[in-house]
């Protein structure tokens, strides 16, 4: 295990290689692509993927692609939605609180004004109200919808945030009284997810999860012809007379190309599922066991693929730093070979959109042996977290997948709150994936948690075959070895698959 800190070399490293070149190195080695953008990472343990460079460009990249377009402009052309970013400079946030403490409340708001920091925009004021349930009107009250309205004023803030996912009317008409820009958690946390989409599929995964988001929305921020015309609750039956009619047209020109963007979007994703689910049974054949790790955004997922793996992968303070999955090879102290992947970060109510569209790449956590589930100690709620990662886990049905709960960053972590978790979980883990504390515990109980090697066999293979043999030394455990006049005689654990390849030269008596 390297426990180096790659900061220092990714930085270095960044000049080394131009982007060009780094995009041409990736096209070739992966080459499938439908859209024309370069083919990624996709079941990257290929070194070409895993250079520390492409964080650090990202990371630049990313910076550099912030707040481009107001979402609230027309939709003139359909491939305009692939850069619609939501230009989010100054925002007010507005939560209702419904159940939960207070704390739970300002929790939350917390969350999304770390969400709107990751977006781009400078928060000016976060305002939360207690209701049994959020306005059917204007999701807050109307008496604080105008007190909104008067901050927003004094504030200078061009867009205000609503901590849940608003119906098109309710958006609306909180429009029509603060006069700004509104838009709520879903859209936001999809801007991120569009921003920080770097591969291919990635991107694919981002647009159709926008464009369905969008689609029931085009009445509200489509046209704005309907959106003055629109009555209560987005009915279409409130239209005006004389602003009906083209406002109608257009909508449903913008409908049946989404719709049919979608389609092709659909049919792309495919595609790359194939070529990815043909890279992951590469891996399968191997017989390598796959661990996934996996937990809350923020928790340090990629610090710890990083501390276990010495793998360079984007570490940033922001939310979803990872949306593209990252495999990496990792041996167990006693040599075992497994695989151990990044996956994008999960979040409470992840928007229904983003699942769906990400189902492929999140089946990669259901489909492994074991979930490594990274949770934020120093965060205040951490077991709100770890609920709402359970829920994704029965989402993408990976409940069935032994998970292993390891307590991230106890090097900030206050130690009451550590000794809360312990009780609530008594096998967790506690590493800091920063000062390295732990990690060789963690080492430990991943060895422990993987499966068994559950073949043993004696064989005596020929010299021919010194394929079975090396393969014996890569996946498998080696309890004796010698060479023989016969050929190398072998007492070892090995894989299943292995142990079948291996089973014409077993001795009878073993
Ligand atoms: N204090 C402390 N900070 C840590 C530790 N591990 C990670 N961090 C910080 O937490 C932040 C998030 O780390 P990442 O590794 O990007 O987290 P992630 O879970 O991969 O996040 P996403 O990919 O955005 O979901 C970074 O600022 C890290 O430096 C730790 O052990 N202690
Ligand atoms: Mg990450």
């Amino acid at each position: 295990m390297n426990t180096a800190d790659n900061h220092g070399t990714a930085r270095t490293g960044r000049e080394a290689v131009g982007e060009d070149e780094f995009r041409a190195a990736i096209t070739a080695t992966d080459g499938i692509d439908t859209t024309g953008a370069p083919a990624v990472e996709h079941g990257g343990d290929d070194p070409a993927t895993t250079s520390p460079d492409r964080g650090e460009m990202e990371l630049a990249e990313r910076h550099a692609l912030r707040r481009v377009q107001g979402l609230s402009t027309e939709l003139t052309d359909v491939t305009e939605v692939e850069y619609r970013k939501l230009r989010l400079e100054r925002v007010v946030l507005i939560g209702v609180w419904t159940n939960g403490t207070q704390a739970d409340a300002d929790n939350s708001l917390t969350e999304l004004a770390a969400l709107a920091e990751t977006a781009g925009a400078l928060v000016l004021e976060g305002l939360t109200q207690r209701r049994s349930k959020p306005d059917p009107a204007t999701y807050v009250g109307k008496g604080k919808a105008a007190e909104l309205s008067e901050i927003v004023m004094a504030t200078g803030a061009d867009t205000v945030i609503c901590d849940g996912e608003l119906t098109p009317g309710q958006l609306r008409q909180l429009e029509d009284v603060v006069k700004v820009k509104v838009v709520d958690r879903t859209a936001l946390i999809l801007d991120i997810f569009a921003q920080h989409a770097r591969s291919s599929e990635g991107k694919a995964q981002v647009e159709l999860a926008q464009l369905s988001y969008l689609l029931p929305r085009l009445r509200g921020w489509g046209d704005s012809l309907s959106r003055q015309a629109g009555g209560a609750g987005g009915g279409g039956a409130g239209g005006g007379v004389g602003l009906r009619g083209p406002g109608e047209t257009k909508i449903e020109t913008d409908r049946r190309r989404i719709n049919d963007k979608m389609a092709k979007l659909r049919r792309q994703l495919a595609h790359m599922r194939t070529a990815r689910d043909v890279k992951r049974d590469v891996r399968r054949t191997r017989d390598v066991p796959s661990v996934a790790i996996a937990g809350y955004t923020n928790a340090g997922k990629s610090s710890l693929l990083n501390r276990l793996t010495g793998a360079g992968v984007l570490v940033e303070n922001a939310l979803f730093a990872t949306l593209d999955p990252t495999v990496r090879q990792a041996r167990t102290p006693d040599g075992r070979a497994f695989t151990l992947s990044d996956t994008v970060g999960f979040v409470r109510h992840l928007p229904h959109q983003l699942v769906e569209a990400f189902r492929s790449t999140l089946e990669e956590v259901a489909d492994s042996d074991l979930i490594l589930h990274v949770v934020d100690g120093s965060h205040p709620d951490p077991e709100s977290q770890i609920r709402a990662v359970h829920e994704v886990f029965a989402d993408i049905e990976a409940t069935d997948v032994p998970e292993l709960v390891v307590v991230n960053k106890v090097d900030a972590a206050d130690p009451d709150l550590l000794k809360t978790l312990r009780t609530r979980y008594p096998d967790v883990v506690e590493v800091s994936a920063r000062t390295g504390e732990g990690v060789a515990e963690l080492v430990a109980a991943l060895a422990g948690a993987l499966p068994e090697l559950a073949h043993e066999v004696h064989a005596l293979v020929p010299y021919s075959r010194g394929d079975l043999v090396a393969k014996v030394h890569e996946e498998g455990r080696i309890l004796s070895e010698e060479h023989t006049g016969d050929g190398t005689a072998i007492h070892a654990f090995v894989p299943e698959l292995l142990a079948s390849r291996l089973e014409e030269y077993v001795l009878s008596t073993a």
